[in-house]
């Protein structure tokens, strides 16, 4: 009830924002920030991010992913999505900086609602989800690959994936360690979350974070083959056991939804953590020159 009612706001904020489909042959739509492959005869879509410079989730990315995961949902031929990034090299940066800093109550709330929603409706879905990590993926970008149902990353050394928010002096929510501690077990996860560790590809799969690492080149057959196996298993069954492993979870959540974005709001309002982002956007820019 709730996720439906979060859902037709977003379509609201959509249609507001005068997102237009374009349809190539009815494979392909894309809207600005989302470009959605979508092979209905085989009932899988690949969906790549595609927000510059570095997928950042902003609230516009969000609102127009979560439309298109919607349609995808929406149409039964579908069972599986692919996960990836338009940009190899970055998976997604995680949540958007400038959306949590030197912005006003109302705003923090809009958009925590936004990184919700995202989660549970990745993390609830009944379709397959198979994430091709082909770039780096910190915090909220290990959190969308932590949703997924495998998870494959680039053998690339360069690239990282964790929950690095305790470096930037803010604090991974509830529902983030919950999903990491599910992933990797609570002692390594309690570790990591407090260092706010990124971890190599292969360090990732030797602690559960990803489920194979392959060659850069590989990711996307190999996510195809992956889907392939999934595919073969019949959905009810899928389904419900995959429903079974998360609805305490993500009901915990739900339930608290309210509570969760006071926290949040007041969390980030307050001036230390302010500076805290403040400090961590200048050593991004500063990174550069
Ligand atoms: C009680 C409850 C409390 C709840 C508290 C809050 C919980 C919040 C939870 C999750 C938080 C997050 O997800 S925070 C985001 C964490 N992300 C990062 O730390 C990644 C930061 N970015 C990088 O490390 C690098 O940009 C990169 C490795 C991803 C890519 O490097 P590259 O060299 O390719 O690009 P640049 O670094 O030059 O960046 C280009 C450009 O993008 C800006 N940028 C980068 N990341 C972000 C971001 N996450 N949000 C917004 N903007 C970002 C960067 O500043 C550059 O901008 P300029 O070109 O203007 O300088």
């Amino acid at each position: 009830m709730a996720l439906a009612a979060a859902g037709r706001v977003l379509l609201q904020a959509g249609s507001r924002l005068g997102r237009r489909e374009v349809v190539d042959g009815a494979r392909r739509f894309a809207n600005k920030r989302v470009e959605v492959e979508a092979d209905e005869a085989a009932g899988i879509a690949v969906m790549k991010l595609k927000n510059p410079p570095v997928n950042s989730l902003s609230l516009e990315f969000l609102t127009e992913f979560l439309i298109s995961l919607e349609k995808l949902e929406n149409n039964k031929n579908f069972r599986g999505v692919i996960l990836t990034s338009e940009r190899p090299g970055v998976f997604s940066a995680g949540l958007d900086l400038m959306e949590m800093y030197g912005r006003n109550p109302a705003h923090y709330a809009e958009y925590w609602r936004a990184v919700q929603e995202l989660w549970l409706r990745l993390y609830l879905s009944n379709m397959i989800l198979v994430c091709a990590i082909n770039g780096t993926s910190p915090a909220g970008g290990c959190l969308m690959a932590l949703t997924c149902d495998h998870r494959i990353m680039a053998d690339n050394p360069k690239y990282t994936i964790g929950l690095n928010e305790s470096q930037l002096g803010i604090v991974a929510p509830f529902w983030f360690k919950d999903n990491f501690v599910n992933t990797v077990g609570y002692r390594t996860a309690e570790h990591a979350l407090q260092l706010g560790l990124l971890f190599p590809p292969a360090e990732a799969l030797k602690l559960g974070i990803v489920d194979e690492v392959v060659p850069e080149d590989q990711v996307h057959s190999k996510a195809q083959s992956v889907m392939a196996q999934w595919m073969a298993i019949p959905d009810h069954s899928r389904q419900l056991t995959k429903n079974m492993m998360r609805k305490a979870m993500a009901d915990n959540l739900i339930k608290q939804r309210e509570a969760d974005i006071q926290n949040f709001v007041s969390f980030i309002s307050r001036d230390s953590i302010q500076k805290s982002l403040h400090t961590y956007l200048e050593k991004l820019k500063q990174k550069k020159g």
